[in-house]
């Protein structure tokens, strides 16, 4: 991938006090919708600062899983823990988590930088100390000129940036992104992935990217396979096809389907 403008680099925040624990930790959880069966004995450890992929075809069980680790749904069984926190201790468990949800939820009649300060409102963090956290993520966006504009004059590319952004105000240990490029153009998918990749050693905080986009997963990334609601792979893209003597992931994933 080639570098971006979008990317500058500061030290990671607070990076070091997140180091020992897994920033999330998925033990043995299955989830039924009814009679369907959507997730089976899913297992999942995310240390900090890690960068992963979560790879699945449309009903893989993607979704579901990011509703469990949001508290939207709680596992039939098994268990979920950030940051050393399982979900059943508390709303505030869900406190190191951010999250891009497929679907827009900026507020489009307000600026940039009024959706921002809303979101740090939310999370009780100081004007003052909101002013300089919305500073850094612009700039770390690339987003300073749209702080004043409305984001309903935003294109898509700068409104998923603006989420991006708003995600990371509260220097999450973990960020949850599901699917976050569906819909952009591919100079701006190009920016976003490269954005993001870069994100655990600008921010510290620990990524989950689910795509059914095999391209934007690269033979370094770490990658986890999801087909029937069971998680199929688990390991270095690159390494993953070599032992599995297949000429590239979209050949694995064919596999992985096929089993
Ligand atoms: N509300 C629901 N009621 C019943 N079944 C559901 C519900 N939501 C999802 N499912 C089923 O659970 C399985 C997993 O779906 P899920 O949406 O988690 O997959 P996904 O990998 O996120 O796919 P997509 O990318 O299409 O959202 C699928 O078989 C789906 O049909």
């Amino acid at each position: 991938m080639n570098s971006s403008p979008m990317v500058t680099t500061e030290p990671p925040d607070d990076a070091s006090t997140q180091a020992t624990l897994p920033a999330l930790d998925i033990s043995k959880v299955s989830f039924n919708y009814g009679s369907k069966q959507a997730l089976d004995d899913v297992s999942i450890r995310i240390e900090a600062a890690e960068n992963v992929m979560l790879l699945g075809a449309n009903g893989a069980g993607k979704s579901t899983l990011f509703s469990l680790i949001c508290g939207l749904f709680a596992p039939d069984s098994g268990s979920i823990a950030i940051n050393g926190k399982t979900l059943l201790q508390g709303a505030n468990a869900l406190a190191p988590l951010g999250i891009v949800f497929q679907s827009q939820t900026l507020d489009l009649d307000l600026s940039v930088e009024q959706n921002l300060m809303y979101f740090c409102a939310l999370h009780g963090i100081t004007r003052p100390d909101a002013r300089h956290r919305i500073d850094r993520a612009l700039q770390r966006l690339d987003l300073q000129d749209r702080r004043n504009h409305k984001v309903r004059t935003l294109n898509g590319g700068h409104r998923r940036r603006v989420e991006i952004a708003r995600a990371t105000l509260h220097d999450p240990s973990i960020l949850l992104l599901d699917e976050p490029t569906v819909g952009l153009d591919i100079p701006t998918r190009t920016e976003l992935i490269h954005y993001i990749h870069a994100l655990p050693d600008l921010q510290g905080c620990a990524v989950l990217w689910a795509t059914h986009l095999i391209d934007e997963i690269s033979d370094s990334d770490r990658v986890l396979m999801m087909h029937n609601g069971q998680l199929q792979r688990d390991g270095l893209a690159q390494q993953l096809c070599a032992e599995e003597q297949v000429a590239d992931l979209t050949a694995l994933m064919q596999r992985v389907m096929q089993s």
